[in-house]
Protein backbone atom coordinates (compact mmCIF):
# COMPACT_ATOMS: atom_id res chain seq x y z
CA UNK A 1 0.00 0.00 0.00
CA UNK A 2 1.43 3.66 -1.46
CA UNK A 3 1.18 6.06 1.79
CA UNK A 4 0.36 9.59 0.85
CA UNK A 5 2.20 8.46 -2.22
CA UNK A 6 5.53 8.51 -0.91
CA UNK A 7 6.49 4.73 -0.31
CA UNK A 8 5.06 1.77 0.07
CA UNK A 9 4.06 -0.46 3.00
CA UNK A 10 2.62 -4.04 3.90
CA UNK A 11 -1.10 -3.13 4.05
CA UNK A 12 -0.85 -4.91 7.77
CA UNK A 13 1.80 -2.75 8.71
CA UNK A 14 -0.26 0.39 7.57
CA UNK A 15 -3.44 -0.88 9.45
CA UNK A 16 -1.21 -1.51 12.50
CA UNK A 17 0.10 1.67 12.38
CA UNK A 18 -3.48 3.26 12.24
CA UNK A 19 -4.48 1.56 15.20
CA UNK A 20 -1.80 2.34 17.49
CA UNK A 21 -2.32 6.30 16.36
CA UNK A 22 -5.87 5.72 16.91
CA UNK A 23 -5.29 4.27 20.81
CA UNK A 24 -2.76 7.03 21.30
CA UNK A 25 -5.13 9.78 20.18
CA UNK A 26 -7.89 8.23 22.54
CA UNK A 27 -6.06 8.18 25.41
CA UNK A 28 -3.93 11.65 25.14
CA UNK A 29 -7.68 13.17 24.53
CA UNK A 30 -8.78 11.23 27.59
CA UNK A 31 -6.06 12.52 29.39
CA UNK A 32 -6.55 15.90 28.82
CA UNK A 33 -9.53 15.87 31.29
CA UNK A 34 -8.39 17.86 33.56
CA UNK A 35 -6.31 20.48 31.28
CA UNK A 36 -10.08 21.25 29.87
CA UNK A 37 -10.84 21.66 33.27
CA UNK A 38 -8.17 23.88 34.52
CA UNK A 39 -7.28 21.23 37.08
CA UNK A 40 -3.86 20.76 37.97
CA UNK A 41 -2.48 17.32 38.86
CA UNK A 42 0.38 15.04 37.93
CA UNK A 43 1.24 14.68 34.50
CA UNK A 44 -0.25 10.86 32.96
CA UNK A 45 1.72 8.80 31.21
CA UNK A 46 -0.48 7.07 28.28
CA UNK A 47 -3.08 4.24 28.79
CA UNK A 48 -1.70 3.97 32.21
CA UNK A 49 -2.00 7.69 33.99
CA UNK A 50 -0.79 6.92 36.87
CA UNK A 51 -1.35 3.64 37.82
CA UNK A 52 2.27 2.82 37.95
CA UNK A 53 2.62 4.87 41.12
CA UNK A 54 -0.27 3.09 42.98
CA UNK A 55 1.09 0.01 42.40
CA UNK A 56 4.68 1.14 43.74
CA UNK A 57 3.76 3.11 46.78
CA UNK A 58 -0.37 2.16 47.17
CA UNK A 59 -2.83 4.34 47.21
CA UNK A 60 -1.74 5.50 50.82
CA UNK A 61 1.85 6.63 49.41
CA UNK A 62 0.22 8.23 46.45
CA UNK A 63 -2.50 10.31 48.18
CA UNK A 64 0.36 11.28 50.54
CA UNK A 65 2.60 12.66 47.70
CA UNK A 66 0.70 13.52 45.07
CA UNK A 67 -1.60 15.89 47.80
CA UNK A 68 1.35 17.51 49.81
CA UNK A 69 2.70 18.61 45.85
CA UNK A 70 -0.57 19.23 44.52
CA UNK A 71 -2.90 20.22 47.07
CA UNK A 72 -6.11 19.99 48.32
CA UNK A 73 -7.66 19.47 44.85
CA UNK A 74 -6.24 17.80 41.89
CA UNK A 75 -6.88 15.30 39.34
CA UNK A 76 -5.37 12.12 38.73
CA UNK A 77 -5.62 8.98 36.34
CA UNK A 78 -6.32 5.34 37.05
CA UNK A 79 -5.33 4.50 33.71
CA UNK A 80 -7.67 6.65 31.38
CA UNK A 81 -10.41 7.61 34.31
CA UNK A 82 -9.63 11.36 35.49
CA UNK A 83 -10.14 11.01 39.05
CA UNK A 84 -10.64 13.84 41.62
CA UNK A 85 -8.82 13.71 45.06
CA UNK A 86 -10.18 16.30 47.43
CA UNK A 87 -8.77 16.60 50.97
CA UNK A 88 -10.01 19.75 52.02
CA UNK A 89 -13.08 19.19 54.76
CA UNK A 90 -14.95 21.55 53.31
CA UNK A 91 -15.24 19.91 50.37
CA UNK A 92 -15.63 16.38 51.96
CA UNK A 93 -18.56 17.84 53.69
CA UNK A 94 -19.89 18.93 50.58
CA UNK A 95 -19.30 15.74 48.67
CA UNK A 96 -20.59 13.21 51.37
CA UNK A 97 -23.47 15.57 53.00
CA UNK A 98 -24.38 18.90 51.30
CA UNK A 99 -24.82 17.55 48.61
CA UNK A 100 -25.00 14.10 48.81
CA UNK A 101 -28.43 13.65 45.95
CA UNK A 102 -25.48 14.43 43.32
CA UNK A 103 -23.02 11.85 44.59
CA UNK A 104 -25.14 9.35 45.79
CA UNK A 105 -23.46 6.54 43.97
CA UNK A 106 -19.92 4.41 44.02
CA UNK A 107 -17.56 4.70 41.20
CA UNK A 108 -17.44 2.10 38.02
CA UNK A 109 -13.79 1.80 39.55
CA UNK A 110 -15.23 0.02 42.56
CA UNK A 111 -18.57 -1.46 40.99
CA UNK A 112 -15.92 -3.39 38.76
CA UNK A 113 -14.61 -5.46 41.82
CA UNK A 114 -17.95 -7.10 41.96
CA UNK A 115 -19.69 -9.66 39.60
CA UNK A 116 -22.99 -9.06 38.63
CA UNK A 117 -25.05 -11.19 40.88
CA UNK A 118 -24.09 -8.49 43.75
CA UNK A 119 -25.99 -5.27 41.68
CA UNK A 120 -28.43 -5.84 44.69
CA UNK A 121 -25.73 -5.39 47.33
CA UNK A 122 -26.06 -2.27 49.25
CA UNK A 123 -22.66 -0.94 48.75
CA UNK A 124 -23.05 -1.42 45.12
CA UNK A 125 -26.72 -0.59 44.30
CA UNK A 126 -27.51 3.14 43.27
CA UNK A 127 -29.51 5.79 43.66
CA UNK A 128 -33.33 4.96 44.56
CA UNK A 129 -32.20 1.51 44.73
CA UNK A 130 -29.49 1.83 47.29
CA UNK A 131 -32.10 4.27 49.16
CA UNK A 132 -34.38 1.33 49.42
CA UNK A 133 -32.33 -1.48 50.31
CA UNK A 134 -30.45 0.43 53.03
CA UNK A 135 -33.82 1.82 54.74
CA UNK A 136 -34.40 -2.23 54.91
CA UNK A 137 -31.12 -3.15 56.47
CA UNK A 138 -30.78 -0.18 58.48
CA UNK A 139 -32.77 -1.30 61.20
CA UNK A 140 -30.72 -4.37 61.15
CA UNK A 141 -27.65 -2.82 62.64
CA UNK A 142 -29.38 -0.43 65.35
CA UNK A 143 -27.74 -0.93 68.73
CA UNK A 144 -30.97 -3.28 70.02
CA UNK A 145 -30.66 -5.76 67.59
CA UNK A 146 -27.14 -6.12 68.36
CA UNK A 147 -27.45 -6.97 71.77
CA UNK A 148 -29.32 -9.56 70.90
CA UNK A 149 -26.64 -11.32 68.10
CA UNK A 150 -23.18 -11.02 69.72
CA UNK A 151 -22.45 -13.72 71.12
CA UNK A 152 -19.24 -14.52 70.38
CA UNK A 153 -15.98 -13.36 71.66
CA UNK A 154 -12.73 -14.43 70.08
CA UNK A 155 -9.35 -14.11 68.16
CA UNK A 156 -8.79 -11.60 64.94
CA UNK A 157 -9.82 -13.43 61.81
CA UNK A 158 -11.17 -15.94 62.98
CA UNK A 159 -12.83 -14.35 65.81
CA UNK A 160 -14.02 -12.21 63.06
CA UNK A 161 -15.21 -14.85 60.89
CA UNK A 162 -16.78 -16.68 63.92
CA UNK A 163 -18.71 -13.51 64.97
CA UNK A 164 -19.62 -12.87 61.36
CA UNK A 165 -21.17 -16.28 61.05
CA UNK A 166 -22.65 -16.28 64.40
CA UNK A 167 -24.33 -12.51 63.50
CA UNK A 168 -25.22 -13.53 60.13
CA UNK A 169 -26.16 -16.57 59.70
CA UNK A 170 -27.00 -17.42 63.53
CA UNK A 171 -24.02 -20.00 62.89
CA UNK A 172 -21.30 -21.31 65.43
CA UNK A 173 -18.17 -21.75 63.21
CA UNK A 174 -15.30 -23.07 65.16
CA UNK A 175 -12.57 -21.70 62.83
CA UNK A 176 -10.29 -20.80 65.56
CA UNK A 177 -9.38 -24.23 66.24
CA UNK A 178 -10.30 -25.24 62.88
CA UNK A 179 -8.32 -23.34 60.71
CA UNK A 180 -9.38 -26.05 57.53
CA UNK A 181 -12.91 -24.83 58.54
CA UNK A 182 -14.63 -24.56 54.85
CA UNK A 183 -15.85 -20.95 56.38
CA UNK A 184 -12.33 -19.72 56.63
CA UNK A 185 -11.22 -21.19 53.33
CA UNK A 186 -13.62 -19.74 51.25
CA UNK A 187 -13.49 -16.56 53.06
CA UNK A 188 -9.90 -16.39 52.47
CA UNK A 189 -10.25 -16.97 49.05
CA UNK A 190 -12.96 -14.88 48.09
CA UNK A 191 -11.49 -11.96 49.66
CA UNK A 192 -8.21 -11.90 48.31
CA UNK A 193 -8.23 -8.83 46.24
CA UNK A 194 -5.46 -6.71 44.87
CA UNK A 195 -5.26 -3.30 44.22
CA UNK A 196 -4.97 -3.69 40.33
CA UNK A 197 -5.53 -6.39 38.68
CA UNK A 198 -6.09 -7.98 34.53
CA UNK A 199 -9.86 -6.92 34.86
CA UNK A 200 -9.48 -3.58 36.39
CA UNK A 201 -6.43 -3.23 34.19
CA UNK A 202 -8.46 -3.51 30.91
CA UNK A 203 -11.50 -1.40 32.29
CA UNK A 204 -9.41 1.63 33.63
CA UNK A 205 -7.71 1.91 29.97
CA UNK A 206 -11.43 0.77 28.33
CA UNK A 207 -13.87 2.41 30.52
CA UNK A 208 -16.62 2.10 28.13
CA UNK A 209 -16.32 -1.36 28.02
CA UNK A 210 -17.73 -1.31 31.69
CA UNK A 211 -20.76 -3.48 31.01
CA UNK A 212 -18.27 -5.67 28.96
CA UNK A 213 -15.82 -6.34 31.41
CA UNK A 214 -18.24 -6.42 34.13
CA UNK A 215 -19.08 -10.01 33.22
CA UNK A 216 -15.92 -11.43 33.62
CA UNK A 217 -16.15 -12.76 37.42
CA UNK A 218 -13.54 -11.08 39.79
CA UNK A 219 -13.86 -12.32 43.45
CA UNK A 220 -13.19 -15.77 43.21
CA UNK A 221 -16.43 -17.62 41.91
CA UNK A 222 -16.02 -21.11 43.76
CA UNK A 223 -15.80 -19.01 46.87
CA UNK A 224 -19.02 -16.96 46.51
CA UNK A 225 -20.91 -20.02 45.35
CA UNK A 226 -20.19 -22.09 48.88
CA UNK A 227 -21.29 -18.29 50.52
CA UNK A 228 -24.13 -18.74 48.21
CA UNK A 229 -25.00 -22.72 49.09
CA UNK A 230 -24.40 -21.83 52.66
CA UNK A 231 -26.87 -18.62 52.65
CA UNK A 232 -29.30 -20.79 50.70
CA UNK A 233 -29.67 -23.19 53.16
CA UNK A 234 -30.00 -21.45 56.12
CA UNK A 235 -32.52 -19.42 54.03
CA UNK A 236 -34.21 -23.15 54.23
CA UNK A 237 -33.23 -23.47 57.90
CA UNK A 238 -35.41 -20.30 58.76
CA UNK A 239 -38.79 -21.16 56.53
CA UNK A 240 -39.15 -24.39 58.42
CA UNK A 241 -38.21 -23.38 61.67
CA UNK A 242 -40.79 -21.33 64.18
CA UNK A 243 -40.80 -17.61 64.19
CA UNK A 244 -38.65 -16.09 66.79
CA UNK A 245 -36.18 -19.09 66.67
CA UNK A 246 -33.26 -16.92 65.10
CA UNK A 247 -32.56 -13.77 65.88
CA UNK A 248 -29.17 -12.91 63.06
CA UNK A 249 -28.99 -10.58 60.14
CA UNK A 250 -30.23 -13.23 57.66
CA UNK A 251 -33.33 -13.50 59.79
CA UNK A 252 -34.09 -9.86 60.70
CA UNK A 253 -33.64 -9.44 56.33
CA UNK A 254 -35.82 -12.34 55.99
CA UNK A 255 -38.47 -10.46 57.87
CA UNK A 256 -38.20 -7.51 55.69
CA UNK A 257 -39.07 -10.12 52.94
CA UNK A 258 -41.84 -10.39 51.17
CA UNK A 259 -42.64 -13.62 48.87
CA UNK A 260 -44.70 -11.51 46.54
CA UNK A 261 -41.57 -9.44 45.69
CA UNK A 262 -40.95 -8.79 42.43
CA UNK A 263 -37.42 -9.36 41.68
CA UNK A 264 -34.88 -7.06 42.37
CA UNK A 265 -32.63 -7.91 39.35
CA UNK A 266 -34.53 -6.28 37.00
CA UNK A 267 -32.06 -3.23 36.20
CA UNK A 268 -35.17 -1.36 35.23
CA UNK A 269 -36.44 -0.84 38.86
CA UNK A 270 -33.37 1.46 39.05
CA UNK A 271 -35.19 4.37 37.40
CA UNK A 272 -38.57 4.16 39.22
CA UNK A 273 -39.25 6.44 42.68
CA UNK A 274 -38.09 5.35 46.19
CA UNK A 275 -41.62 4.90 46.49
CA UNK A 276 -42.22 2.33 44.37
CA UNK A 277 -39.62 -0.18 46.04
CA UNK A 278 -41.68 0.82 49.69
CA UNK A 279 -44.27 -1.48 48.74
CA UNK A 280 -42.44 -4.36 48.59
CA UNK A 281 -40.00 -6.05 51.03
CA UNK A 282 -36.55 -7.84 49.74
CA UNK A 283 -36.42 -10.42 47.25
CA UNK A 284 -34.01 -13.61 47.79
CA UNK A 285 -32.13 -12.74 45.68
CA UNK A 286 -31.36 -9.32 47.69
CA UNK A 287 -31.22 -11.53 51.00
CA UNK A 288 -28.87 -13.84 49.24
CA UNK A 289 -26.31 -11.26 47.56
CA UNK A 290 -26.15 -8.60 50.89
CA UNK A 291 -25.78 -11.57 53.60
CA UNK A 292 -22.91 -12.73 51.33
CA UNK A 293 -21.51 -8.94 50.81
CA UNK A 294 -21.83 -8.50 54.41
CA UNK A 295 -19.27 -11.35 54.99
CA UNK A 296 -17.02 -9.59 52.49
CA UNK A 297 -17.05 -5.84 54.00
CA UNK A 298 -16.24 -7.61 57.30
CA UNK A 299 -13.81 -9.81 56.98
CA UNK A 300 -10.54 -7.87 56.25
CA UNK A 301 -11.21 -4.48 58.03
CA UNK A 302 -12.67 -6.01 61.35
CA UNK A 303 -9.39 -8.11 61.76
CA UNK A 304 -7.34 -5.62 60.41
CA UNK A 305 -8.54 -3.18 63.12
CA UNK A 306 -7.25 -6.24 65.63
CA UNK A 307 -4.30 -6.67 64.12
CA UNK A 308 -2.98 -3.03 64.37
CA UNK A 309 -4.71 -2.60 67.79
CA UNK A 310 -2.61 -5.05 69.27
CA UNK A 311 0.24 -3.88 67.76
CA UNK A 312 -0.41 -0.25 69.28
CA UNK A 313 -1.01 -2.15 72.08
CA UNK A 314 2.57 -3.97 72.16
CA UNK A 315 4.07 -0.96 71.32
CA UNK A 316 2.70 1.01 73.90
CA UNK A 317 2.88 -0.49 77.03
CA UNK A 318 1.37 2.77 79.11
CA UNK A 319 -1.39 2.86 77.49
CA UNK A 320 -2.07 -1.17 77.34
CA UNK A 321 -1.75 -1.09 81.14
CA UNK A 322 -4.12 1.71 81.39
CA UNK A 323 -6.96 -0.09 78.95
CA UNK A 324 -6.21 -3.37 81.32
CA UNK A 325 -7.27 -1.35 84.65
CA UNK A 326 -10.36 -0.14 83.00
CA UNK A 327 -11.36 -3.43 81.99
CA UNK A 328 -10.87 -4.67 85.47
CA UNK A 329 -12.99 -2.55 86.47
CA UNK A 330 -15.68 -2.27 84.77
CA UNK A 331 -15.58 -6.37 83.88
CA UNK A 332 -14.01 -8.27 86.96
CA UNK A 333 -13.49 -11.64 85.80
CA UNK A 334 -17.16 -11.41 83.59
CA UNK A 335 -17.07 -12.03 80.00
CA UNK A 336 -17.91 -9.16 77.63
CA UNK A 337 -21.18 -8.67 76.44
CA UNK A 338 -22.51 -5.74 74.92
CA UNK A 339 -24.07 -4.27 77.86
CA UNK A 340 -20.69 -4.23 79.97
CA UNK A 341 -18.43 -2.85 77.06
CA UNK A 342 -21.02 -0.16 76.69
CA UNK A 343 -19.33 2.47 79.33
CA UNK A 344 -15.70 1.38 77.94
CA UNK A 345 -14.14 4.82 77.50
CA UNK A 346 -11.00 4.90 77.26
CA UNK A 347 -11.13 1.28 75.09
CA UNK A 348 -13.49 3.32 72.75
CA UNK A 349 -10.76 6.04 72.21
CA UNK A 350 -7.93 3.50 71.65
CA UNK A 351 -9.92 1.90 68.76
CA UNK A 352 -10.29 5.39 67.28
CA UNK A 353 -7.00 6.66 67.83
CA UNK A 354 -6.05 3.28 66.30
CA UNK A 355 -8.21 3.90 63.04
CA UNK A 356 -6.68 7.39 62.85
CA UNK A 357 -3.45 5.73 62.30
CA UNK A 358 -4.33 2.89 60.53
CA UNK A 359 -7.52 3.53 58.91
CA UNK A 360 -8.81 -0.21 57.18
CA UNK A 361 -10.06 1.84 53.93
CA UNK A 362 -7.53 3.95 52.35
CA UNK A 363 -9.87 6.32 50.28
CA UNK A 364 -13.72 7.12 49.96
CA UNK A 365 -15.28 7.44 46.44
CA UNK A 366 -18.37 9.12 45.05
CA UNK A 367 -19.14 9.29 41.22
CA UNK A 368 -20.79 12.53 40.33
CA UNK A 369 -24.47 11.95 39.21
CA UNK A 370 -24.85 15.31 37.38
CA UNK A 371 -23.20 18.70 36.81
CA UNK A 372 -22.62 20.26 40.40
CA UNK A 373 -19.90 22.83 41.42
CA UNK A 374 -18.11 21.88 44.25
CA UNK A 375 -16.64 25.35 45.96
CA UNK A 376 -15.90 26.43 42.85
CA UNK A 377 -14.58 23.81 41.18
CA UNK A 378 -16.86 22.41 38.19
CA UNK A 379 -17.17 18.62 38.29
CA UNK A 380 -18.77 17.09 35.37
CA UNK A 381 -21.12 14.41 35.49
CA UNK A 382 -19.68 11.03 36.06
CA UNK A 383 -16.20 12.20 37.58
CA UNK A 384 -15.38 10.07 40.26
CA UNK A 385 -14.35 12.55 43.48
CA UNK A 386 -12.15 10.84 45.99
CA UNK A 387 -11.05 11.48 49.50
CA UNK A 388 -7.88 9.91 50.98
CA UNK A 389 -8.63 8.92 54.43
CA UNK A 390 -5.11 8.22 55.44
CA UNK A 391 -4.07 11.49 54.28
CA UNK A 392 -6.82 13.31 56.25
CA UNK A 393 -5.70 11.20 59.46
CA UNK A 394 -1.93 12.30 59.50
CA UNK A 395 -2.42 15.93 58.57
CA UNK A 396 -0.28 18.60 60.60
CA UNK A 397 -2.95 20.94 60.09
CA UNK A 398 -5.91 19.33 62.09
CA UNK A 399 -3.36 16.77 64.02
CA UNK A 400 -0.70 17.44 66.60
CA UNK A 401 2.12 15.32 66.46
CA UNK A 402 0.32 12.93 63.75
CA UNK A 403 2.56 10.34 64.11
CA UNK A 404 2.24 9.62 67.73
CA UNK A 405 -0.19 7.12 69.01
CA UNK A 406 -2.30 8.59 71.58
CA UNK A 407 -5.96 7.80 72.50
CA UNK A 408 -6.70 11.05 74.23
CA UNK A 409 -7.00 12.63 71.72
CA UNK A 410 -10.63 10.98 71.29
CA UNK A 411 -11.01 11.75 75.05
CA UNK A 412 -14.25 13.03 76.21
CA UNK A 413 -12.59 16.60 76.58
CA UNK A 414 -10.77 16.72 74.14
CA UNK A 415 -13.15 15.02 71.09
CA UNK A 416 -14.86 18.23 70.73
CA UNK A 417 -11.80 19.61 69.31
CA UNK A 418 -11.53 17.06 66.81
CA UNK A 419 -11.96 19.05 62.93
CA UNK A 420 -14.92 17.91 61.31
CA UNK A 421 -14.71 15.58 58.32
CA UNK A 422 -11.24 14.79 59.40
CA UNK A 423 -11.65 11.48 61.15
CA UNK A 424 -12.96 9.19 58.53
CA UNK A 425 -12.78 5.59 59.31
CA UNK A 426 -15.74 4.68 58.17
CA UNK A 427 -17.09 7.30 55.81
CA UNK A 428 -19.20 10.17 56.83
CA UNK A 429 -23.10 11.09 55.72
CA UNK A 430 -25.73 9.15 54.24
CA UNK A 431 -23.76 6.28 52.79
CA UNK A 432 -20.98 5.32 55.38
CA UNK A 433 -20.43 2.45 57.27
CA UNK A 434 -23.51 0.31 58.23
CA UNK A 435 -21.64 -1.69 60.00
CA UNK A 436 -19.97 1.03 62.09
CA UNK A 437 -21.32 -0.01 65.78
CA UNK A 438 -20.96 -3.70 65.33
CA UNK A 439 -17.37 -2.75 64.03
CA UNK A 440 -16.41 -1.17 67.22
CA UNK A 441 -18.59 -3.66 69.43
CA UNK A 442 -16.75 -6.30 68.21
CA UNK A 443 -13.49 -4.88 68.49
CA UNK A 444 -14.08 -4.09 72.18
CA UNK A 445 -15.19 -7.22 73.08
CA UNK A 446 -12.28 -8.90 71.69
CA UNK A 447 -9.54 -6.42 72.68
CA UNK A 448 -11.40 -6.71 76.42
CA UNK A 449 -11.42 -10.66 76.37
CA UNK A 450 -7.24 -10.72 75.57
CA UNK A 451 -6.69 -8.18 78.20
CA UNK A 452 -8.56 -10.11 80.81
CA UNK A 453 -6.34 -13.02 80.01
CA UNK A 454 -3.17 -12.05 78.46
CA UNK A 455 -0.06 -9.33 78.14
CA UNK A 456 -0.11 -8.31 74.61
CA UNK A 457 4.22 -8.12 73.98
CA UNK A 458 6.70 -7.38 71.09
CA UNK A 459 8.72 -10.32 69.82
CA UNK A 460 11.93 -10.37 68.26
CA UNK A 461 9.73 -10.82 64.75
CA UNK A 462 7.93 -8.10 65.19
CA UNK A 463 8.75 -5.30 62.77
CA UNK A 464 8.34 -1.85 63.82
CA UNK A 465 6.72 0.28 62.08
CA UNK A 466 5.17 -3.25 60.19
CA UNK A 467 5.87 -2.63 56.61
CA UNK A 468 2.24 -2.27 54.64
CA UNK A 469 1.09 -4.36 51.92
CA UNK A 470 1.20 -1.82 49.17
CA UNK A 471 -0.84 -3.88 46.35
CA UNK A 472 -4.03 -4.34 48.80
CA UNK A 473 -6.69 -1.91 48.88
CA UNK A 474 -7.02 -2.69 52.66
CA UNK A 475 -4.48 -1.72 54.89
CA UNK A 476 -2.50 -4.70 56.11
CA UNK A 477 0.76 -5.54 57.44
CA UNK A 478 3.18 -6.91 54.65
CA UNK A 479 4.64 -9.22 56.44
CA UNK A 480 1.84 -10.76 58.89
CA UNK A 481 1.85 -9.65 62.62
CA UNK A 482 3.93 -10.88 64.66
CA UNK A 483 3.34 -10.12 68.49
CA UNK A 484 3.53 -12.60 71.77
CA UNK A 485 0.71 -13.03 74.15
CA UNK A 486 2.00 -13.74 77.76
CA UNK A 487 -0.43 -15.14 80.57
CA UNK A 488 -1.00 -13.12 82.91
C1 LIG B 1 -13.36 -1.85 61.28
C2 LIG B 1 -14.32 -2.27 60.51
C3 LIG B 1 -14.89 -1.52 59.36
C4 LIG B 1 -14.43 -0.42 58.69
C5 LIG B 1 -13.17 0.38 58.96
C6 LIG B 1 -15.39 -0.11 57.64
C7 LIG B 1 -15.26 0.96 56.77
C8 LIG B 1 -16.18 1.26 55.79
C9 LIG B 1 -16.06 2.38 54.88
C10 LIG B 1 -14.92 3.40 54.87
C11 LIG B 1 -17.13 2.35 54.06
C12 LIG B 1 -17.43 3.35 52.91
C13 LIG B 1 -18.19 4.51 53.48
C14 LIG B 1 -18.39 5.66 52.52
O1 LIG B 1 -18.29 5.45 51.30
O2 LIG B 1 -18.66 6.79 53.00
C15 LIG B 1 -17.95 1.22 54.42
C16 LIG B 1 -19.13 0.86 53.82
C17 LIG B 1 -19.87 -0.24 54.18
N1 LIG B 1 -19.61 -1.13 55.22
FE1 LIG B 1 -18.07 -1.00 56.51
N2 LIG B 1 -16.41 -1.02 57.70
C18 LIG B 1 -16.16 -1.90 58.72
C19 LIG B 1 -16.95 -2.95 59.15
C20 LIG B 1 -18.16 -3.27 58.59
C21 LIG B 1 -19.08 -4.27 59.09
C22 LIG B 1 -18.88 -5.04 60.38
C23 LIG B 1 -20.13 -4.34 58.21
C24 LIG B 1 -21.38 -5.19 58.22
C25 LIG B 1 -21.62 -6.24 58.83
C26 LIG B 1 -19.88 -3.36 57.18
C27 LIG B 1 -20.72 -3.14 56.10
C28 LIG B 1 -20.58 -2.09 55.22
C29 LIG B 1 -21.52 -1.83 54.13
C30 LIG B 1 -22.75 -2.67 53.79
C31 LIG B 1 -21.09 -0.66 53.49
C32 LIG B 1 -21.76 0.05 52.32
C33 LIG B 1 -22.81 1.02 52.84
C34 LIG B 1 -23.64 1.70 51.73
O3 LIG B 1 -23.20 1.74 50.59
O4 LIG B 1 -24.74 2.17 52.07
N3 LIG B 1 -18.69 -2.74 57.43
N4 LIG B 1 -17.35 0.56 55.49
Amino acid sequence: MEVLGLFSMPSWLVVILMVIAFLLMYTVYKQRYFKRLNIIGPTPIPFLGHMHHMVRKGFQGTDMEMTRIYGKCYGMFLGNIPQLIVSDPEMIKQVMVKQFSAFTNRPNTLLIRFSKFFDSAVPTVQGDYWKFLRSMLNPTFSSNKLRNQILCCRLFEAFVLDAMCCTIFGQQVESQRNPNDPFVQNAKKALNTGLVDAKILIFAIFPELYTLIREIPMLNQEAVDFFMQATKSALADRRQAQSGSYNDFLQLMINAHKEDGTDADDRNEMNVGFGAYKKRGMTDLEVLANAIMFILSTFDPTSNLLIFMSYCLATNQDVQERLRTEVNKELGKNKPTYDNVFNLTYMEMTVNETLRMYSPLQRLARSAVQDTVLCGVKIPKGLDVCVPIQFMHYDPKYWDNPHKFSPDRFSPENKDKIHPFTFLPFGVGPRSCIGLRQAILEAKMAIAALLQNFRIVTSPETEIPPKMDKRKVITCPMNGMYLRLEPL
